[in-house]
């Protein structure tokens, strides 16, 4: 062999060597921190004090946790045993979890800049709509929040009623024609219908009732409601359901709620997987981002181009969120300012935020009516007391709706509603709509018994000690009294219950897991702020720094569109549905899991 190739020979075998040995170091320090992390760590872990669930090695209370056919039984048998802070286990046995139903502990985590949202909730929501405010934290959040709270105040919200009222006007127009087109959208009923199908036909025929699947035309509806409010953009997926970004945007959240699944959790951790063995789900994403994209990119870029021409003339037109948040930049320091990527992470943000959570809470609303058929009648009575015909309802007066410079949106298809007397304003009917004290009932009792958070959670940055406020027996025998602390440690998760918290007996008495909208006239004393911190005496929209932005968006949106429908519509059940959990709780017809999202009700035409 020649000395050169002696050479080459000599490097490739000290190459394999050295290659050899840094893969052993590899291997060794993934086994040296996999056994460090399930058998070592576990045994210095506080959490593992605290009384709880037992699990076997591979065993998890993922379910137990946040499953909604399952959680509320299991919230309240572990609250019975454990009191009401316990641990429980994660992906494992050496995964200990805290949970609380301490509103002292609640408030600490949510309020305490010592808890984040976890990487991983962040990176998934980073991938679905980028780096807007739901994966900030520290400095970068309070920023956007300064910047954005601004287009949420009272005023900004009530300003987007007429949108509000004319988009559910416009579904109701859309129903109008299936009733009197009779026929039944073989998409929405299950080819194998259910015996409640049945059973509900003789009924449906009594009122000429046809099936509809109302989660997905109010889906439809408030995804052009955020369009408006938020861009000032009618995406008019009401008319056409094939609309690019309102389809790009369903095909994306059809793959996330399929649910984790084991290849979403690897993908989450090692990212490159997504790019170098790409399945279907992410090819779908990647598709449907990129439309999201190209749209607003261009959405914004006119906003700005419109915003800049108002401020340089001192006209102040735009109220959309949008709008709001571009002017709020402008005079921001420029060194701070959001960049146009930012300003299109808030819009998807939005997007995420304002459309499917409102629209599901509007869906299960009807749902609740449809089994509560004298609430039903309750709500629409004083609905009808308050407009006048149930038929034509609206205002004299068009609103004027500006969607793009060339193209102004036409209100209505079919003559618009009349309210009380032409004399009145559609703001001054809006006043008493927005003060009817059973609508505000009925609202607040389906957000307080489906709330479509189901639940947070927040990791630990830090160790910390945790007040509580009910005494923790812990797994040694000690008691931590009222008034005590719970040690724990940097790094550990805390799930918060958002729905439990809303189902507990002790805050809400022994009918919390009943439709009861007369409960808000005058609410429990537990129930009542300060005792109750949460937003609005409830927990689904958070608490905190991190609180919901949208709070009163989506009770105002929600008014807006019982007030439109119930005085037309008449809904019974289709349909036995059941919850389900993916990013939002979600109604499906029980057996028929894979047709996915649905709510089919039989809506018929109300007459007096
Ligand atoms: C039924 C409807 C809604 C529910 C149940 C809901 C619930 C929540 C909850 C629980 C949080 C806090 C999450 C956490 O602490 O981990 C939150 C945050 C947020 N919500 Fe909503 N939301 C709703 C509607 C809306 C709407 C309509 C908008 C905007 C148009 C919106 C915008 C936001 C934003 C921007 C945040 C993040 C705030 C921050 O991190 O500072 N939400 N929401």
């Amino acid at each position: 062999m020649s000395p050169v190739n002696d050479g080459l020979v000599t490097v490739l075998v000290v190459g394999l060597k050295v290659s050899a040995v840094c893969i052993v170091l590899v291997v060794a320090r993934g086994v040296v921190w996999f056994l460090n992390m399930v058998l070592i760590m576990p045994l210095f872990d506080p959490l593992r004090k605290l009384p709880g669930p037992k699990a076997s090695a591979l065993e998890n209370h993922f379910q137990d946790v946040m499953d909604p056919s399952r959680s509320s039984n299991a919230h309240e048998k572990w609250q019975k045993k454990f009191g009401k802070t316990f641990r429980f286990h994660g992906f494992g046995k050496h995964d200990y979890r805290m949970m609380s139903f301490d509103f002292r502990v609640v408030s600490h985590v949510l309020n305490s800049p010592t808890y984040e949202k976890p990487w991983q909730t962040r990176a998934l929501l980073a991938r679905l709509i980028g780096r807007g405010i739901f994966s900030m934290e520290g400095n970068e959040h309070k920023f956007q929040r300064r910047l954005i709270g601004p287009a949420f105040t009272l005023q900004s919200v009530k300003s987007m009623t007429p949108i509000f009222l004319q988009k559910a006007q416009q579904m109701c127009d859309q129903w109008e024609l299936l009733i009197s087109e009779p026929f039944v959208d073989a998409e929405t009923v299950p080819s194998d219908p259910p015996p409640a199908y049945a059973a509900v036909a003789t009924a449906a025929e009594k009122f000429k009732g046809v099936t509809v699947d109302v989660a997905h035309w109010i889906s439809r509806a408030s995804f052009d409601v955020i369009g408006l409010a938020g861009f000032d953009y009618n995406f008019k997926a009401l008319e056409d359901e094939s609309e690019e970004v309102y389809g790009a945007y369903r095909r994306m959240f059809d793959v996330a709620d399929k649910g984790p699944r084991l290849r979403g959790i690897l993908e989450l951790y090692f990212p490159i997987i997504r790019t170098l063995w790409p399945d279907n789900g992410t090819k779908v994403t990647n598709e449907s981002l990129r439309i999201i994209e190209k749209a607003g990119n261009k959405l914004v870029a006119a906003k700005k181009a419109t915003v800049m021409a108002e401020t340089s003339k001192q006209e102040n037109q735009q109220r959309d969120i949008l709008s709001l948040l571009i002017k709020a930049n402008l005079s921001n320091d420029p060194s701070k300012r959001l960049s146009d990527a930012e300003l299109l992470d808030q819009c998807s943000t939005f997007l995420l935020a304002g459309s499917d959570s409102v629209s599901l809470a509007l869906a299960w609303c009807l749902h609740f009516l449809s089994l509560n058929p004298e609430i039903q009648i309750r709500l629409r009575n004083e609905l009808l007391s308050i407009i006048d015909t149930a038929h034509s309802l609206a205002t004299e007066e068009p609103c004027d709706i500006a969607v793009t410079p060339d193209d102004k949106y036409t209100l209505r298809a079919t003559p618009p509603p009349t309210y009380r007397s032409s004399t009145h304003s559609i703001h001054e009917v809006w006043d008493e709509i927005e003060a009817s004290p059973f609508l505000d009932a009925v609202i607040r009792e389906t957000l307080r018994l489906c709330p479509p958070v189901h639940g947070t959670i927040r990791v630990a940055t830090a160790d910390d000690q945790i007040p509580v406020s009910h005494p923790v027996a812990l797994q040694d025998g000690t008691i931590v009294e009222k008034g005590g602390f719970i040690s724990i440690r940097k790094g550990s998760y805390i799930h918060i219950p958002i729905e439990g918290l809303n189902f507990s007996t002790d805050i809400w008495g022994k009918d919390a897991l009943e439709f009861n909208p007369d409960r808000w006239t005058s609410l429990p004393q537990n129930a009542r702020s300060p005792a109750y911190p949460g937003l609005g005496n409830m927990m689904t929209f958070g608490m905190g720094p991190h609180s919901c932005l949208g709070y009163r968006f989506t009770i105002n949106e929600m008014k807006a569109f019982l007030a439109t429908i119930l005085p037309q519509f008449v809904f019974q059940p289709a349909a036995k549905i059941a919850k389900y959990n993916s990013i939002l709780t979600r109604p499906y017809v029980v057996n028929k899991f894979e047709l996915g999202t649905q709510l089919p009700l039989v809506v018929g035409r109300y007459s007096s």
